[in-house]
């Protein structure tokens, strides 16, 4: 009965608290700058996470405490060209990601991105990496295949009415056709013009999950014991269309060679078919979301009054050289580089752990298991001696001879290191050709409705979309000289 005492238990939570706080306080990460709460809770951090505002959380901490920021009690976050180097590309490739990605299981499996270990990823990689490389997706069924989905998209956006056109959606579809062309040619979608696919690909970019799996990670039982009442105000995520598209089409023979299904032809490792179909909709998915998001983001800049020069620009190199294969356009290629750095469709933190032993980063010992990483939206903004004026919108910094080493290598959006986006290659072309046929008919601005609000960033799992899921921009035809029509 004595153990059981007010006094007692008074007297246990205090003793279990002082521990506590000892612990926190002799940590070796007590020394890292940061807030205070961030040395006793992540509480604040996960607070932001359910809000959508992790990135500008982090990005004001290191505005405020500098490039290494200790962001929760055992959480690290860098900005520096070193830190990244460290965590992402040590060994190949870097350091191993954390049981966050958990959440990407598909269809219950590991795909390439979910896998946690140096080992498991690279025997995954062995299989997928060769349909990404650039050699394959440079081939001509490839390109052709993204160039006819571009003119597909011109055409939806400007003959809507007005020419005003909501290229968020517009977007979004040609990523997924573009992607499932990669994936299933002859059976990829058609979301820019059928309605039915159109809707699969919008379960997709609409998903509103982000709630739902947050809990699931850092609650499991909660979210178990309660995920029927949790279902009516934080819904999980539901992409059954989807998953139904996948499931089938990995079934269907005769892809071209240039599909990921035909390299399974030839090569699968012990991957059974349910493996093969989740690394389809993993990259499904992934292609659709940050390919779109990204364009989004970068043309509703590129129509601001204030880009108006860039576009002329832009306009003037592509209808002066026609015939110019689209990586071998330098203002072409600075617009992209900078959309990127700007708005980078993965602007979060990439997690990972530090290895057995611990290791010392940017001049702090961290033990092992301390979960550090960087963010593109800061490491792109705050490295000042490479990005001046970070927050500008300035593509002429690209073309600048001094300095593009240093700029190519810590440009973040793609990751870096072995475990870097194997789409980069496909979405580069997919980002570039579209702008080319865009920019070199026609100047964009944005539609009186829309408000400034509607494209702040609103952070998802893995990447951001804008808040406002719409972006309405009004298509202006050029005439010969690339001035706009007059309507
Ligand atoms: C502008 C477009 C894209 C951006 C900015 C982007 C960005 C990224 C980033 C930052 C990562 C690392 C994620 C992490 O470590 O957590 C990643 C990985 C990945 N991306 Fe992309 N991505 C894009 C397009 C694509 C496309 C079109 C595909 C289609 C296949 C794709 C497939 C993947 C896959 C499978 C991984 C995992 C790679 C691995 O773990 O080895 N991405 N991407």
């Amino acid at each position: 009965m004595l153990l059981l005492s007010p006094i007692t238990l008074v007297a246990a939570a205090t003793l279990l608290f002082a521990i506590h706080l000892i612990r926190r306080l002799t940590s070796p990460l007590s020394k890292i700058p940061g807030p205070a709460v961030s040395k006793f809770t992540s509480l604040v951090l996960k607070w932001k996470e359910i809000k959508a505002l992790r990135t500008v959380y982090i990005h004001q901490l290191h505005q405020q405490y500098g490039p290494v920021v200790r962001i929760a009690p055992n959480e690290v976050s860098f900005t520096s060209w070193e830190a990244l180097k460290e965590i992402y590309c040590s060994g190949g490739s870097g350091y191993d990601k954390t049981e966050f990605y958990d959440l990407f299981k598909i269809y219950g499996r590991r795909t390439m991105f979910t896998t946690l270990n140096k080992a498991d990823h690279a025997k995954r990689k062995r299989i997928l990496a060769d349909r990404y490389a650039n050699s394959n997706v440079m081939k001509s069924a490839s390109v052709t295949g993204v160039q006819e989905r571009s003119s597909k998209f011109v055409r939806r956006c400007t003959s809507a009415p007005g020419g005003v056109s909501d290229i968020f959606m517009a977007l979004h579809a040609y990523a997924c056709d573009c992607i499932t062309h990669h994936l299933f040619h002859p059976y990829g979608t058609d979301c820019i013009t059928k309605k039915e696919d159109e809707e699969m690909m919008h379960q997709v970019a609409a998903d509103d999950s982000l709630q739902n799996r947050l809990i699931s990670h850092y609650a499991p039982t909660l979210h178990r014991l309660f995920s029927r009442v949790l279902y009516l105000f934080a819904k999980p995520r539901e992409t059954p269309l989807a998953d139904d598209y996948v499931l089938e089409t990995s079934q269907l023979s005769g892809t071209a060679s240039f599909t990921l299904m035909s390299r399974f032809d030839e090569k699968t490792g012990d991957l059974d078919y349910i493996d093969k179909a989740a690394e389809c909709l993993d990259h499904m998915a992934a292609g659709i979301d940050t390919t779109g998001d990204g364009l989004c983001f970068l043309l509703w800049e590129l129509s601001q009054p204030r880009s108006l020069g860039i576009q002329r620009k832009l306009a003037e190199e592509l209808r002066a050289n026609p015939e110019t294969p689209f990586d071998k356009l330098p203002f072409l290629d600075a617009v992209v580089c900078e959309g990127l750095r700007c708005f980078p469709p993965i602007p979060m933190s990439l997690p990972r752990y530090v290895p057995q032993g611990g290791r010392s980063i940017d001049g702090f010992w961290l033990p092992e298991k301390t979960i550090v990483s960087c963010q593109a939206y800061s490491v792109h903004r705050l490295n000042n001696e490479i990005f001046p004026d970070g927050d500008v919108f300035n593509p002429e910094r690209w073309l600048e001879l001094e300095g593009d080493a240093d700029r190519r290598r810590i440009q973040f959006a793609f990751s870096n290191g072995g475990r870097g986006c194997v789409g980069k290659h496909l979405a580069l072309i997919e980002m570039k050709t579209l702008l080319r046929d865009v920019y070199s008919k026609y100047s964009t601005t944005p539609h009186e409705s829309m408000q400034e609000e509607a494209m702040a960033m609103s952070d998802q799992l893995i990447s951001a979309r804008p808040l406002g899921q719409k972006c309405l921009l009004r298509f202006h035809p050029l005439d010969v000289d690339g001035e706009k029509v007059k309507m």
